[in-house]
């Protein structure tokens, strides 16, 4: 019976035992899958960390290209604005310089268009000038004839005139009773009568006669004429002759109210000069002097004259005297300051300034240089304007000593001049000019063409007829003509004739006068026109002229500025073709970073999924270790009851009840999943598992390791189960049997707790871990395989793999 039910049980283990070969073979497959899995699990890892890296130095390269792009965004951006506003301010520029350009080329049309006219206005001017030309010509010519017919009046008055003129009755003459002698009643014929007698007239013929009524202007007015010949080129030679107080210093000077020929031939000649400037150019130099005792003195000197001033003749044959002053003057009030000079210098060194004045003779020297702007003719002419001393005879004076010395030298000088006079009258071979100073310094004054006024001053008072007598019979040769009584008639006839002539060359004059002041007038006007059509003509081309210039410059400046804008914009080009590059870059960055980012979403999930395998293997690990549990609590309980059947020999009964609760305990562990295979492992032989190929066994990584270390306890205490039942059913030796199982379980126990630790410090040691390490724990597990082959103590290799796996 015992046997039967042996045979039964143990027939019933046998289908058991195959049973859970099958288990175990399942649980191997479903171990298989599940180390599968891990390696998937864990190259999924790697390939999570390389991409994690990857994508790390993606961010990094990310960041150097954004801080870059950045830099060259800002950098572009400035540039942007600096041209951009050099393009706007060039534009501005260029608008302003078109606006001037059009500006200047309306300007150049209108310029332009005017040629035309300007050309007519040029033509027009050049007629004018053409005119002005003729004008000139022919005021030469009217000139030159004026001159001609002045000269033919001049020589036609005769190149030497003279001019009576008698002062008036002086109060003293009038109140001591003396009676006038002169008879004026044919004046202005030029006869002067002298009663010489009760009935005797003698009758003296004169260019002009003046009565001591006549005033100086209309003195002047006859000299006047032969003053513009000073200014024709002739040497001019005005004296007065006369005794003393007979009033030629009254004439020749006069006073501050009655200005006498000095000062109003001056003025006349600054009026002519005035009137002449546009034809000539004059300078005017005066020099004062007196002849006393047949010695020349300066009187415009500042200091006396070391030496005594001679007279020279220059290689022209112009006389002059060396070392004397020659007061430039420019206007009449110089003149009037000149002269006053010379007159103060005169009264210097005399007591008795009429009687000095009287004694010697002033002598007013007027140089005049001119020049003819439109032929460039140049003259040099001399105009002597001389107070004589007096004339009165020695032999009435009764004196002696010097004042005889001085009478003496007067008389002399006076004669000389008679004699140098007389001979130019009769056209004497020689004239003896150097006989006195005085005729020597008129030298060039007295002849050839020069002209000679000379007034003869006489005294009307009766007790003065000698000495009149004989200043008019001077006067008288001098000019040439002495004109007696019976002459008279004759002469009358003839100088009928020469009246007419005269008139008529007087009418001549007149209307060629007239007719060269239109002349000159139209002259002038035509200039002017000229000069104001040149002046505009040079005006519009100096405008013109600049208008190109500026015009040019404008252009110039247009074309450069035209290549700035052109070498800016191609910059810009270059600049957007970077910027363009850029954003391409920028473009591919963002893909790059939209696959990174996916590829981050892609490990995120791959994550999640890890995350989730390990919480169900957390999930399968608890419900195993909870199980496990169980089922050692199970094992005891059967110990136990094994050891009560022992005792009590009801083995057989406790033995079915043993085998019950083992099965319900193996339906209750017949789960799907890790956890049916786990205890499903428990039964299944070690050898199993390490009977597996080495190659299968090493492509565990430590994730594997980890459930081949949980599997290889698992078959360890299925191994220890089967052996205690072998053991039981064999020898009946439970001792034994229950230390294996206990130190089974408790290593269980131990790789659930290892394993829970390693779970928590799973995911940082993942990041960190590499390919070597895991092939030197490979290693090292194969080889604690080896050793365990060789036949260790289980327990001690699998305390070494914890360690290992730690
Ligand atoms: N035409 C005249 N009308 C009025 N007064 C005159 C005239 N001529 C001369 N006199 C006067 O006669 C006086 C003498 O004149 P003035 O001195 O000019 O003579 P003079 O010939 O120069 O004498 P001297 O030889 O001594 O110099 C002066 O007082 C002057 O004013």
């Amino acid at each position: 019976m015992k046997m039967k039910s042996t045979v039964k049980y143990e027939k019933k283990i046998e289908e058991l035992k195959n049973l859970c070969q099958l288990k175990t073979d399942e649980c191997y497959e479903a171990w298989m899958s599940l180390t599968t899995s891990n390696e998937q699990l864990e190259n999924v890892r790697m390939e999570l960390d390389n991409k994690f890296f990857q994508n790390l130095n993606l961010d990094r390269a990310l960041e150097q290209q954004a801080a870059k792009l950045k830099d060259i965004s800002t950098k572009y951006q400035c540039d942007k604005r600096l041209w951009v506003d050099s393009i706007i301010e060039l534009e501005r520029k260029i608008k302003i310089i078109k606006q001037e350009h059009s500006l200047l080329s309306n300007k150049a049309h209108d310029c332009a268009d005017s040629i035309p006219e300007l050309n007519k206005m040029i033509f027009a001017v050049q007629a004018l000038v053409a005119q002005c030309e003729d004008l000139k010509l022919r005021l030469n010519e009217e000139q030159a004839m004026r001159k001609k017919l002045h000269n033919q009046i001049q020589e036609a008055k005769g190149k030497i005139r003279v001019f009576c003129r008698c002062r008036p009755l002086s109060d003293d003459e009038a109140s001591a009773g003396h009676t006038t002698i002169v008879d004026f009643s044919a004046a202005k014929d030029g006869d002067i009568g002298i009663l010489t007698g009760s009935s005797m007239k003698k009758i003296f013929k004169f260019d002009r006669v003046y009565t001591p009524k006549d005033d100086q202007v209309s003195v002047f007015a006859d000299a006047s004429p032969v003053v513009t010949s000073v200014l024709d080129g002739y040497n001019v030679c005005i004296f007065a002759y006369g005794q003393t107080g007979t009033g030629k210093t009254f004439t020749m000077e006069g006073t501050g109210q009655n200005r006498g020929v000095n000062y109003r031939t001056l003025e006349q000649l600054f009026k002519l000069i005035e009137e002449r400037k546009e034809i000539s150019t004059f300078s005017i130099s005066v020099s004062v002097l007196e002849v006393y005792n047949e010695q020349i003195r300066d009187l415009l000197a500042t200091e006396p004259a070391s030496k005594r001033l001679g007279i020279r003749q220059a290689s022209e044959g112009f006389h002059h005297v060396p070392g004397i002053v020659e007061a430039k003057v420019e206007n009449i009030k110089e003149v009037w300051n000149v002269l006053q000079a010379g007159n103060n210098a005169r009264a210097i060194g005399s007591n008795n300034v009429n009687e000095h004045s009287s004694r010697s003779h002033c002598m007013l020297c007027i140089l005049v240089k001119a020049k003819n702007l439109i032929t460039g003719e140049c003259t040099k002419s001399k105009l002597w304007l001389v107070d004589l001393a007096g004339s009165e005879r020695l032999a009435k004076t009764e004196v002696q000593g010097d004042r005889l010395k001085e009478a003496q030298n007067i008389n002399r000088s006076l004669s000389a001049l008679g004699d140098v006079i007389s001979a130019l009258a009769n056209k004497s071979s020689h004239i003896p000019y150097r006989n006195s100073k005085l005729t020597h310094l008129l030298q060039d004054s007295l002849g050839g063409d020069s002209k000679t006024l000379m007034f003869v001053q006489i005294s009307p008072s009766e007790q003065d007829l000698g000495e009149t007598l004989s200043s008019l019979n001077f006067a008288s040769r001098v000019r040439g003509v002495e004109l007696g009584p019976t002459k008279k008639q004759v002469d009358t006839d003839e100088l009928q004739k020469l009246k007419q002539m005269l008139d008529k060359a007087k009418q001549e004059l007149k209307s060629k006068d007239d007719a060269l002041r239109k002349s000159v007038e139209n002259f002038h006007n035509l200039e002017d026109k000229a000069k104001a059509k040149g002046q505009l003509c040079k005006t519009q081309e100096e405008k013109l002229n600049e208008l190109e210039n500026q015009l040019s410059s404008k252009v110039e400046l247009c074309k450069q500025l035209e290549r700035q804008l052109w070498q800016l914009s191609e910059r810009m080009m270059e600049k957007e073709e970077i910027c363009s590059n850029s954003q391409l870059k920028v473009v591919e960055l963002e893909n790059k970073l939209k696959e990174h980012v996916q590829n981050q979403t892609a490990s995120l999930s791959l994550q999640r999924k890890v995350k989730k395998l390990e919480d169900i293997l957390k999930e399968r690990t608890r419900e195993f270790e909870l199980h496990s549990g169980t089922l050692q609590q199970k094992v005891k309980e059967l110990e136990n009851k094994l050891k009560m059947e022992r005792e009590s020999g009801g083995s057989q009964q406790k033995g079915n009840e043993l085998e019950q609760k083992l099965r319900q305990h193996q339906e209750q562990t017949m789960r799907p999943g890790l956890s049916y295979s786990a205890e499903k492992s428990q039964v299944t032989p070690i050898e199993t598992i390490y009977g597996m190929n080495p190659p299968t066994r090493r492509s565990l990584n430590s994730n594997g390791r980890r459930m081949n270390e949980m599997g290889s306890d698992l078959l360890k205490g299925t191994e220890s189960l089967r052996e205690l039942r072998r053991k039981r059913q064999i020898e009946s030796k439970g001792i034994e049997n229950n230390v294996l199982l206990s130190s089974a379980l408790v290593e269980k126990k131990v790789w659930s707790e290892t394993n829970k630790a390693r779970q928590i410090e799973q995911w940082p040691c993942r990041i960190t871990r590499s390919g070597k390490s895991v092939n030197s724990v490979e290693k090292s597990f194969t080889g604690n395989r080896i050793n365990w082959d060789q036949g260790k103590e289980p327990r001690e290799s699998s305390n070494k793999l914890k360690m290992w796996l730690r």
